[in-house]
């Protein structure tokens, strides 16, 4: 059974980038997966200027509308260390949150996906049949916890 997520509010909401769970990325403290992402835009770009901003952000919601802002320069290299940023973020959430790394183990081998109806990169899209980045994410990320807890329970 594939398993769709989406608002924080849905099913599976835990899995959502704006859900709740802060985490500590090089020394500084972020409210969100969000949050964090949405920064990591700006790294090293002549609008870097907006990194704190986006950091204080009262929600998710404002932390991704200041980050998706088209008038902004993007760091140059964004589009190959977007998944990778997002992977590491995605794993330390799942690491410093016991009870939503619990959740994601439950689910066992099954497709995640992010239901995105505007998203077809991090989500399926409108119609499905995105790439559903967000989704694998989550899987790599089930996968390498449930492997280190097998070897090593280092995260217990
Ligand atoms: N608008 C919106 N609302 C939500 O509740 C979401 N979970 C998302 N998806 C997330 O948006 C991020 C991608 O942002 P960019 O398009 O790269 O600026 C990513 O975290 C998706 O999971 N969107």
């Amino acid at each position: 059974m594939t398993i769709y997520f989406y608002k924080v509010w849905q099913p599976y909401g835990c899995f959502s980038n704006f859900s709740p769970h802060g985490i500590h990325m090089q020394g500084t403290y972020w409210p969100t997966v969000e949050h964090y992402y949405q920064a990591q835009k700006f790294v090293g770009s002549t609008d870097a200027a907006i990194i704190p901003l986006i950091h204080a952000a009262a929600t998710p919601e404002e932390a991704a509308a200041l980050g998706r802002c088209s008038t902004r320069q993007l760091r140059r290299d964004w589009d190959l260390v977007k998944t990778e940023i997002m992977r590491e973020a995605v794993l330390k959430k799942f690491i410093t949150h016991t009870d939503i790394r619990e959740v994601l183990l439950k689910t066992g081998d099954e497709i995640l996906v992010e239901n995105s109806p505007t998203d077809s990169f991090w989500g399926c899209g409108a119609n499905r049949a995105g790439l559903n980045h967000l989704g694998k994410t989550l899987m790599s990320v089930r996968e390498e916890i449930r492997n280190l807890l097998s070897l090593t329970g280092i995260y217990e």
